[in-house]
């Protein structure tokens, strides 16, 4: 590594007899000491790579640990090393003990949209006042799941009507998930904890795999997932987190910053390392995070400085409208990279919400500046993509219904909705999946024998790309694409051939990247194992293969955690956008004070906010009021631009006093 480690960092590196926690602000180098320890214990204490296991947050974050321990531990000795996020690990995991959790192999893994659908087939009938009620009943079973509490837990625990209506759906869709040979997301972190609480060889043979754990980000670890940490450790508890309770943002997916003091009591030798001096930003920005926070209750004391130079004053941008806004950040990425020669990828724009990014985009592309989005309209969110993985996840899992039900009229068969039905209820009343029923003899008797047999037409293909895949998956999958007819129909069904061109190069890229990953895993990586790969990449990060080159990066305040960039663009900085109109009436300000934190340490020399003196929404243009954060930063390193009068909040307080002694003197008390 480039740089010296500090004292501090230093001991946080070299202890290994015990437990430890590094708690630390932003910057502080929390995750280079990760990165610098995986090296130091492989090289200095003899661990063997394999023995490793870190664990962040997002999937480029683990890519980014990964490259930069590959720089410090050369050739072979870095090779079996783990670096992953805590659903790839559990991913891992059942893969390997799929059998024990009574799953087939091939088991699908079902992402948000799949849960979501399944639910409401499952809630039709409860339905008739639109689908709300299923986007609340998915997140409550998601954070049962979080929480560790199953389905008859669930039941038993039900305090009201609707707790009870969600636990039933939970009973029924998990027992349809498995019979669907499927986990969801939730899942892959709540079952290897399940089973390890039951097998205690199993949890025996992992404990021994795993000699060393390291932990990135650990304020945002739920419940399941700081078990899974302390089940794996185990006695020797051997490990070293690291964390900073005043950038936990996931408490809405059930994350808990109290786990950095229920470590406490659950390793009583627990050592602490506190770090305080930050490599990152400039003593301004710094200040200024260092100063919003402190409107926030401390569960730790830290203090935080930096050496890197007073640096310029924060720009606070008010522009006419959102129209504006985005034109302005726009320009000014143009002139200054020209003016200081620095690259696109040195930018980043940084936003509440995903729909922020719209016209970002357009004006970004008007202006020709390359850019990238992270997390934004995904690959595999594509209609064309969606079909092709349901063929594929049906080619490695029969048993998958929602995947059979999405392509077997797809192109079409002639293979329609009351053919559907009728096999759906057969299947349903002999507990098999759609897929089986329609070998079954029986079928014959419930639907007309025309359609029987466009149904086995339909497997028996099916079944033998599926044999053949066995043997030569790249040919099996090669065949799928070209005797589907899948190209055809795209341009028979597109408006246009050139929209039917890129959606089958959406599709050759697909089929490329299972390619690549079958070449570039293991040997006994299968096609299965490839699939499963792509299914958990869309989910954890919604991500371009080129996302690397230089462009100026779009991202949510959310996804910028752990991430640093020269230039910071911090939009729509308006109340009902930052803080969250949802967290204002849930009273959950500390939360996006905790995200804007989050925000303003990502810069490393400059920093600008912006926002819109108006809005429009739904069909209408708003006044906006400016994010009340803005008072809470240190008026003294902010300069105001495009505001008629920026007056002080004592200023703006004074005058409210004033315009409430007018009334009541016009009510004349
Ligand atoms: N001892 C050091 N000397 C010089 N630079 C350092 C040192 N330690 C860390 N850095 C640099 O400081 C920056 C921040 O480090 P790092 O990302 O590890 O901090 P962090 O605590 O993980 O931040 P965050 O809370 O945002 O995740 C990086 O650019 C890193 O290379
Ligand atoms: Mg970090």
């Amino acid at each position: 590594m480039a740089h010296r480690l500090n004292d501090r960092q230093d001991e946080a590196v070299k202890y290994v007899s015990g437990p430890l926690l590094v708690l630390a602000g932003a910057g502080s180098g929390k995750t280079s000491v990760i990165t610098t320890k995986i090296a130091y214990l492989i090289q200095e204490c003899g661990l063997k790579a394999r023995n490793i296991v870190a664990v962040t947050f997002t999937n480029k974050a683990a890519r980014e640990m990964k490259e930069r321990v590959g720089k410090l531990v050369q050739g072979k000795a870095s090779h079996g090393l783990t670096v992953s996020t805590f659903h790839n690990l559990g991913m891992n995991i059942i893969r390997k003990e799929y059998k024990a959790l009574g799953f087939k192999p091939g088991f699908s893994i079902f992402d948000q949209q799949d849960a979501r659908a399944l639910l409401v087939e499952l809630m039709h009938k409860q339905l008739s006042d639109g689908e709300d009620s299923v986007d609340v009943v998915q997140h409550m079973i998601s954070n049962w799941k979080n929480d560790l509490v199953l389905p008859q837990q669930a039941l038993d625990r039900a305090r009201n009507e609707e707790e009870m209506l969600a636990a039933r759906v939970y009973v029924n869709y998990n027992r349809t998930l498995k019979a669907f040979n499927a986990v969801d997301f939730d899942d892959l972190i709540l079952l290897p904890v399940q089973m390890f609480r039951e097998h205690q060889e199993i949890l025996q043979k992992w404990q021994n795999k795993i000699h060393y754990m390291l932990v990135d980000e650990y304020q945002d670890t739920n419940s399941s997932q700081y078990l899974m940490v302390k089940q794996l450790v185990g006695d020797r508890a051997m490990f070293t987190v690291v964390g900073d309770d005043d950038q936990s943002i996931y408490a809405w997916r059930g994350a808990r910053p109290e786990n950095l003091g229920l470590l406490n009591q659950d390793f009583p030798g627990l050592k602490l390392v506190k770090l305080e001096q930050n490599y990152r930003s400039t003593s301004r920005i710094l200040k200024a995070a260092n100063v919003l926070i402190a409107n926030n209750p401390h569960v730790f004391e830290k203090t935080l400085w930096s050496d890197m130079g007073m640096g310029d004053e924060i720009r606070v941008v008010r522009c006419r409208n959102e129209d504006s806004e985005s034109e302005r950040v726009a320009t000014e990425i143009l002139t200054h990279r020209l003016k200081h020669d620095t690259s696109w990828k040195d930018y980043a724009i940084l936003y509440r919400g995903n729909f922020q990014s719209r016209l970002l985009e357009m004006k970004l592309q008007e202006h020709q500046i390359p850019y990238h989005i992270n997390g934004g309209t995904s690959f595999f969110a594509r209609a064309e993509v969606k079909d092709m993985m349901a063929y594929l996840r049906l080619l490695v899992n029969p048993d998958d219904d929602n995947a059979f039900l999405r392509i077997v009229n797809v192109p079409r068969r002639e293979i329609g909705a009351s053919t559907l039905e009728k096999l759906g209820t057969y299947a349903g009343q002999r507990h098999i999946s759609l897929y089986q029923a329609c070998h079954e003899m029986g079928l014959e008797e419930v639907m007309d024998a025309r359609y029987v047999d466009k149904l086995r037409r339909f497997t028996k293909w099916m079944d033998d790309l599926a044999r053949i895949s066995d043997s030569e998956p790249m040919k099996g999958v090669r065949l799928l694409v070209t005797e589907s007819d899948y190209e055809n129909w795209l341009y028979q069904n597109c408006s246009s051939d050139i929209i039917a061109e890129k959606r089958m190069g959406n599709i050759e890229f697909l089929v490329g990247s299972i390619q690549q990953s079958l070449e570039r895993g293991d040997e006994d990586t299968t096609l299965e194992d490839a699939i499963t790969r792509l299914i958990l990449r869309d989910m954890m990060d919604r991500q371009e293969e080129e996302e690397d080159h230089d462009k100026v990066q779009l991202l949510t305040l959310h996804a910028s955690k752990g991430l640093e960039y020269p230039h910071v663009f911090m939009i729509g900085m308006e109340e009902e956008l930052l803080p969250h109109r949802t967290s204002i009436e849930e009273d959950n300000i500390e939360e996006e004070r905790r995200l804007t934190y989050v925000g303003i340490t990502r810069a490393r020399q400059r920093l600008v906010m912006t926002l819109a003196a108006s809005r429009r929404q739904f069909g209408e243009t708003l006044d906006t009021t400016p994010s009340r954060f803005l008072d809470e930063l240190p008026q003294e390193d902010l300069v105001y631009e495009g505001w008629e009068q920026r007056s002080t909040p004592e200023q703006r307080h004074a005058r409210g006093q004033e315009a409430l002694d007018d009334i009541l003197r016009g009510l004349d008390l």
